[in-house]
């Protein structure tokens, strides 16, 4: 689908910041390692044209639902502006927000968990039109519910008007929520995950509806997956996420033709895969999301990179998951052998650009340099060698000095915009 022409834009979001703080023991704040945070969303920017569908992807935990909630004003953020046609929302009073709630909305994933069972269709269609008063009296609210039924497909009007939840399958209630979401008449409709939980053949109807009511209720929408597939299907552009970062973004022909950054290459090599919450990176040197409290240092990206060269922000922490990776994949001998020579592997989490790699108990540090020597000869392309100044034995172990990393902001490629240390401008 390409892009439409940009009218004006609906939303301008800029340095977003939506920070978690998490419970850390007294032990951990007197030992001055309290006070961590998830940064859930760490610095997004982009703007949203009216009537364009921007998609957000990325593996669970990247930040997308915590950034789609932000827009909306559901969670408060930490720093940072959201624009509504100019208007700031960042900082508002909940008084302040509540009318401008009825042009932001949200579609959950769960439709059933969305719609309270104990009431009919036409009750829970009603109440939104009452809490904003749309609408003034009875028949109007009827009339309008009965409008609005209709034009996410659930007719006769009148036989799902006076229908509960249960009486509904799976479509259906996606169809219901849909319609609670859009009876205020929104501007927004952020989307988050609406059709991962329905069945095969009714995703695609339930995103054609989604893409109708665009057309003839002019929505603009934000779509959160993990599934590519039907982002492709659906957006005008996407963005890809990754701890909390916007790392790639351009429209759909730009992100799907020509993609930019290795992460984005991952996703989308990941496709063909049949169940799309499972269609994640499989294929990149290392394959677990570190953790969002502790997110690498320089592109934070750089642990999993095919592509990671020098600058991306080489630290201690990688020193420690090459050497596990390379004894678990070359088996009891090789760690028999090696394993001995390193003293508390713990002793590696620390973040920072120098590692400093202990001796083994009673083991010569002349004899730890030499054996990572030689791990560096067998393993040339192991992107972390890229990184390293300098290795030197000292009294208890090696010193290892990386070189600084960048953390790279979106840079401009020949298409899309993408946060990584190969697009930087000389
Ligand atoms: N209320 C909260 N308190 C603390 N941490 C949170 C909270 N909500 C989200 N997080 C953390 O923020 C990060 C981003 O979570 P978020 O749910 O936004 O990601 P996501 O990409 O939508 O993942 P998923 O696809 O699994 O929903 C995760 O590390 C998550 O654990």
């Amino acid at each position: 689908m390409s892009a439409p022409v940009a009218t004006k834009n609906l939303i301008e979001v800029r340095d977003l910041q939506v920070h978690f703080g998490l419970n850390t023991s007294f032990k951990s704040r007197l030992t001055g390692r309290g006070g961590a945070s998830v940064k859930a969303v760490d610095g997004v920017s982009f703007d949203l044209a009216e009537g364009e569908v921007l998609g957000l992807v990325g593996e669970s935990g990247s930040g997308k639902t915590t950034l789609g909630r932000a827009l909306l004003g559901l969670v408060r953020p930490t720093a940072g502006s959201v624009k509504l046609r100019g208007e700031e929302l960042v900082g508002q009073p909940e008084r302040a927000l509540r009318p401008k709630r009825r042009h932001l909305q949200m579609v959950f994933q769960d439709p059933h968990a969305s719609l309270n069972p104990g009431m009919t269709l036409q009750t829970a269609l009603a109440h939104p039109l009452q809490i904003h008063k749309l609408t003034s009296g009875n028949a109007e609210t009827e009339a309008k519910v009965r409008e609005t039924l209709e034009l996410v497909g659930l007719y006769p009007t009148e036989r799902f008007a006076t229908s509960y939840p249960s009486d509904l399958s799976g479509g259906q209630k996606q169809r219901a929520a849909i319609a609670r979401a859009i009876i205020t008449g929104p501007d927004l409709v952020v989307a988050d995950e609406p059709v991962s939980m329905l069945d095969m053949s009714v995703r695609a109807k339930i995103l054609d509806l989604m893409i109708d009511l665009k057309h003839r209720i002019g929505l603009t929408y934000v779509y959160v997956t993990h599934d590519l597939a039907s982002a492709k299907f659906f957006c005008d552009r996407v963005a890809i996420m990754y701890l909390g970062r916007i790392v790639e973004i351009g429209t759909v022909d730009e992100i799907f033709e020509n993609p930019k950054h290795p992460y984005t290459q991952a996703l989308i090599r990941a496709i063909p895969e049949p169940n799309p919450d499972k269609a994640l990176p499989r294929d990149l040197p290392r394959g677990e999301i570190p953790d969002a409290a502790r997110p690498p240092l320089g592109c934070a990206f750089h642990p999993r990179c095919p592509k990671a060269f020098d600058i991306c922000g080489w630290e201690s922490r990688d020193m420690r998951a090459i050497l596990e990776q390379r004894w678990v994949e070359g088996g009891e001998d090789l760690y028999n052998a090696e394993r001995p020579l390193v003293g508390d592997l713990e002793k590696l989490d620390e973040a920072g650009h120098d590692a400093f790699v202990p001796a083994g108990s009673g083991k010569d540090p002349g004899a730890l340099l030499a054996m990572l020597e030689k791990i560096r000869e067998e393993e040339p392309d192991e992107p972390l060698w890229k990184g390293v100044n300098a290795m030197n034995a000292e009294a208890h172990g090696v010193r290892i000095a990386f070189e600084p990393g960048i953390d790279p902001p979106l840079y401009d490629t020949d298409s899309s915009r993408a946060a990584c240390l190969l697009y930087k401008p000389e």
